[in-house]
């Protein structure tokens, strides 16, 4: 471990465990300004003499060696002072300044990166992460000036099984992949959507500790329809509308093949496609290999987390989760997911002919079997006319109207469609049959949220249990009292996910490892902070729930009998862990950013 001269204003941390602290010296094949200008072995003022030495340094850096800890404490300062000298200034010039000196860093030290994002997790996930990441995305093609990740286009079919072998990581662990199709509430931004496999994959290095030597964004740019980026002369990707139908699977086909000739033990996650082919890519691979949509499955698990909260903080026992009337607003990968994931909930609490008491609505309303071309995915939450002819509901009834009639325990938004709970809608919720209703606006990022947690606590009553999907502050509510705003974001599974599904060798992800993980957050949050409202782990807390889940899903992959064994730990040893070993186990193999010993070769 390195000396630690502690100055008062440090923020650092010491490392926790020994265990984590001493690194295995790493073997680079690189020398001198090869090594500086790489941020996987980058010290930068960092490197110790012997090391300058042996690397061929010398020179190359300005004598005086710098510890860790005064690196991170500078540059925590130049942040500070960033944050001071732009007060006032919009919002989004705020965070983008922000996110470019995060950027500036991860481009020449990852180590020092990581530090800093995992140390100050809470002020930093907003900007890797939702809300600012959205920006991000946003204004990509003009932000752009390193490449990160890989990308796959159109125009590369019959290459790609080549093109894998460009990326220079010989292991690869973790792939986020996105087609940039529906990024966030955004819409279609189409190459300029890799931000967000970067910023999810950016969540896999600080909460689950998979290392960024292992981890690979992709973008997939089948084109877009999004006719601004078609027009702008700086955009980056494909000018052609998006591929449809065969030609489009073909090419995910091509990649994914591609992606496991090379490391077939990589577990890719399937972030921000549309929903029709969100859908339709899960079914194709998830028996295949080891996959999963994130806004399909990871959201439903975290939703299912709230809701089973919302229960208990209703001082209800979990079982009557099945009498509780859920609105959902959105039918799009999430909100189905969610619904999907809910219904299985209740089946175990009930029985197979459960009947739960959800409401779905889209664009057009309230979603029932009257629906004329509805969606197959959407047909078991329709409602059937004597389901609603009591309530004076009908096909397609409008949100505020639908709410008004049913008096939902939970109204729970995956619309995209900012401020869609409006006045109407909160006041309505104020007459829920719930003595505790709850209002998930999880739509991201900040300005597609349903609705503000100021106006939910003002208009549907303080004794609300609110949840927005990107960060938001705490109400003060006058009295002495606060609001307390969760996120659920589904980045209190993803992570756990897949690094479950990494560390027991799965062959696929199953719907029971999917439920362990949901269980396991679920029960994470004690009796009082439910009853404080709060459903969810502090985000500073997100290693340990990470390590919790990750240890979860890897039982259930055990238990199931679909692990294969990760490294030199194979199934037996797996097997023959408690829970706690395997807890244990989880976090032994979660990386740590130290600047560990560099040797040439
Ligand atoms: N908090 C979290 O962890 C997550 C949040 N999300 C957010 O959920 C939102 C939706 O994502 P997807 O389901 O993948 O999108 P999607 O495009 O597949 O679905 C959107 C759905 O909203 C419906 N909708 C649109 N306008 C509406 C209106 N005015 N009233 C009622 N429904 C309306 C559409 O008909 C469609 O069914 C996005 O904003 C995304 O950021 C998605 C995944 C995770
Ligand atoms: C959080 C997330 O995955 C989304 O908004 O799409
Ligand atoms: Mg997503």
């Amino acid at each position: 471990m390195w000396r630690v001269a502690r100055s008062a204003a440090s923020t650092f941390r010491r490392t926790r465990r020994l265990s984590t602290a001493i690194s295995a010296p790493c073997i680079v094949h690189k020398r001198g300004a090869d090594i500086l200008h790489d941020p996987w072995f980058n010290k930068d003022t960092g490197f110790p003499m012997t090391e300058r030495d042996r690397l061929g340094l010398r020179g190359l850096l300005p004598p005086r060696v710098i510890s860790f800890e005064q690196q991170y404490d500078r540059f925590m300062e130049s942040f500070r002072s960033l944050e001071k000298n732009t007060e006032g200034q919009p919002d989004s010039v705020v965070s983008l300044a922000k996110w470019r000196i995060l950027n500036r860093l991860h481009d020449r030290n990852e180590t020092l990166y990581y530090r800093v994002l995992i140390d100050n997790i809470k002020d930093f996930a907003p900007i890797i992460y939702t809300p600012t990441v959205g920006l991000v995305c946003q204004n990509y093609s003009g932000l752009f000036r390193r490449p990160r990740g890989m990308y796959f286009s159109a125009k590369d079919k019959g290459e790609m099984m080549s093109m894998i072998f460009n990326w220079p990581s010989t292991q690869v662990d973790m792939i986020v992949l996105t087609d940039g199709s529906r990024i966030l509430g955004l819409g279609d931004l189409g190459v300029q959507g890799i931000g967000i496999p970067i910023g999810k994959l950016d969540m896999y290095v600080a909460a689950a500790g998979i290392n960024p030597q292992r981890v690979l964004p992709v973008m997939l740019d089948v084109g877009t329809n999004n006719q601004k980026l078609l027009e702008d002369p700086l955009y980056l990707g494909l000018r052609q509308p998006r591929l449809e139908g065969e030609e489009y699977l073909s090419i995910v086909d091509e990649f994914v093949e591609a992606v496991h000739a090379r490391w077939p033990k990589a577990v890719v996650q399937f972030e921000d496609f549309q929903a029709k082919w969100a859908f339709e890519t899960l079914d194709r691979y998830r028996k295949k290999f080891c996959m999963f949509n994130d806004d399909i499955q990871g959201t439903a698990g975290v939703a299912l987390a709230g809701l089973l909260g919302t229960v208990r903080a209703q001082g209800r026992p979990l079982t009557d989760f099945a009498n509780q009337k859920i609105v959902v607003v959105g039918a799009g990968s999430a909100g189905l997911g969610v619904l999907k994931m809910a219904l299985q909930a209740v089946s175990r609490m009930t029985g197979p002919s459960a009947d739960p008491h959800f409401f779905l609505l889209d664009k057009n309303g309230l979603i029932t079997k009257d629906r004329k071309d509805i969606d197959p995915a959407a047909l078991p939450f329709a409602k059937a006319h004597h389901e609603i002819e009591g309530l004076g509901l009908q096909e397609g009834a409008g949100l505020a109207e639908v709410v008004k009639k049913v008096k939902p325990h939970v109204l729970l938004g995956l619309s995209g469609v900012g401020g869609i709970f409006h006045e109407e809608v909160l006041r309505a919720m104020k007459e829920s049959d719930s003595v505790r209703p709850a209002i998930f606006a999880m739509s991201n990022p900040t300005n597609n949220a349903e609705c503000c947690p100021v106006d939910a606590f003002k208009l549907a009553g303080e004794d609300i249990v609110f949840a927005s999907g990107s960060p938001f502050a705490n109400v003060d509510l006058g009295n002495g009292k606060i609001g307390h705003v969760n996120q659920a974001n589904n980045m209190y599974l993803f992570p756990g996910i897949g690094l479950g599904a990494l560390l027991s060798g799965a062959r696929n992800i199953s719907d029971t490892m999917l439920e362990a993980a949901a269980e396991c957050l679920a029960s994470y949050m004690s009796d009082d902070e439910i009853n404080r409202g709060i459903l969810y782990p502090s985000i500073d807390d997100i290693r340990d729930i990470t390590a919790e889940v990750g240890a979860a899903v890897l039982r259930a992959a055990v238990a199931e009998d679909l692990a294969e064994g990760h490294g030199d730990v194979g199934v037996r040893e797996l097997q023959h862990m408690s829970k706690e070993e395997t807890i244990e186990h989880v976090r032994q193999n979660m990386w740590y950013p130290v600047y560990g010993p560099l040797v040439h070769e």
